[in-house]
């Protein structure tokens, strides 16, 4: 298949720095033209000038669920079955703390060691709260369908690993959490937007995920959490703020949670962050998803061959095979921070993951090969130049 025939054409879309290459939209997508005007409105407009008549004039209250929608079409849920709201770490607690509700008599949760650590810290944190003798099972990605025995509660996984961008087969897991009794987690945090997903068709209880990578919901986007239709009425919220409430404005002194996905809501809801969020997702409304994997296999395996002709330090820490692998592509270097500082120094913006992984994101909304060969040369230059041995990329920064 020709390349340029599964570039997407919506570039222009986008607002990136002349000159940059970004290929770090796995970790906070660039912006989007929309949600500078969107911003600008809302800003102005709606909390300048309604103040708090934006509750009801703008409909403030109903971005979670409005927005969830738009976020539930990219991973295969139904209408309503999605909300907004709060960080990724604080929707895999209670997704993490419902599901364990749900199976009182077991006390293991099963994890694998390709999780984000966040969602295991988060367990462990639960785990403590609850002090009801729970464990935290991290065993390898490979092993992790052998691993789920009948004394296992809840299995959550991330289906893309953020170091190595190896997928989880998601019906097949939760099949084998099913067939054990298990309640089923997915983080989609590096799936949302990347990859075709069907939550619904998996027939996994929860689904959670963030909305700065691939959506383009800006630094700080709030999360979204799924919950499967038929078990909704039952969910024990663990966080029960008040906008889960049945009736909010009802001001009750006892909590009694909303019959819908509504209950997964805590507190206010983040406007600026959502009405970001609901104007970066206007982008995807010409975009197949399939056609999107597509073009970021294609731009991956460019890549690959690329670097593999022409920078022989570098080794694959990646699937090989496409199937297997999300929208990003990692390398092992052992040099490789301050090779990637090298990298950034001259617009090439990937990231680096301890100890040893480089890391580089193929989103097509914003990439095509020219992009990526321009890389590639700028790379090669990096490691035959020996550019990275420079005492200035190796000052470690607080974020990388
Ligand atoms: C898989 C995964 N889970 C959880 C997190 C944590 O998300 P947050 O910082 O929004 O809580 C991240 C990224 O930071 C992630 O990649
Ligand atoms: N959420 C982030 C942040 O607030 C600062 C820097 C990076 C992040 C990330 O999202 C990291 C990301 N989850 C990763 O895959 O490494």
């Amino acid at each position: 298949m020709d390349n340029a025939k599964r570039e997407l054409p919506i570039k222009d879309q986008f607002i990136l720095p002349d000159g940059m290459i970004y290929l770090d939209g796995n970790s906070l997508g660039p912006l989007p033209k929309a949600v500078e005007a969107t911003l600008q409105t809302c800003v102005r407009d709606q909390w300048g000038q309604h103040l708090i008549k934006g509750w009801n004039l703008d409909d403030w209250m109903g971005q979670p669920m409005r927005v969830g929608n738009l976020v539930g079409r990219l991973i295969g849920a139904p209408e309503g079955s999605v909300v907004m709201g709060d960080t990724l770490s604080v929707k895999v607690y209670q997704a993490l703390a419902s599901a364990l509700k749900m199976r009182p008599d077991r006390k293991v949760i099963l994890s694998d060691s390709g999780n984000f650590p966040s969602d295991l810290y988060m367990a462990q944190g639960l785990i403590a709260q609850l002090a009801q003798g729970h464990e935290l099972k991290i065993v390898a990605p490979e092993a992790v369908s052998a691993a789920i025995t009948e004394d296992v509660a809840a299995v959550m996984i991330t289906q893309v690993d953020y170091r190595t961008g190896r997928i989880h087969d998601m019906n097949a897991i939760t099949a084998a959490a099913h067939a054990a009794g298990a309640v089923m987690i997915w983080d989609l945090a590096h799936s949302a937007g990347a990859i075709p997903v069907d939550i619904a068709a998996s027939g996994a209880e929860f689904a959670v995920g963030c909305t700065y990578k691939y959506l383009n919901g800006g630094p700080g986007a709030p999360a979204f959490i799924y919950a499967r239709p038929d078990i909704v009425a039952d969910l024990s919220t663990a966080l029960s703020g008040w906008l889960g409430h049945d009736a909010p404005f009802a001001f009750e002194a006892s909590y009694r949670p909303a019959a819908d996905i509504e209950r997964m809501r805590v507190g206010t809801p983040p406007v600026l962050q959502l009405a970001a969020l609901e104007a970066a997702m206007t982008v995807w409304g010409e975009v197949d998803m399939h056609d999107l994997r597509a073009a970021s296999i294609a731009l991956s395996e460019l890549f690959i061959a690329e670097v593999e002709a022409r920078c022989p330090a570098l080794e694959l820490a990646s699937p090989r095979d496409s199937a297997q692998r999300g929208s990003q592509v990692s390398f092992r270097f052992a040099h490789g921070y301050a090779a990637i500082q090298a990298l950034i120094a001259q617009d090439v913006i990937g990231d680096f993951r301890a100890p040893d992984i480089m890391r580089f994101g193929f989103t097509p909304l914003y990439l095509d090969s020219d992009d990526v060969r321009r890389a590639v040369d700028i790379l090669q230059n990096v490691l035959d130049a020996r550019l990275w041995d420079n005492p200035a990329f190796q000052a470690v920064s607080r974020v990388t």
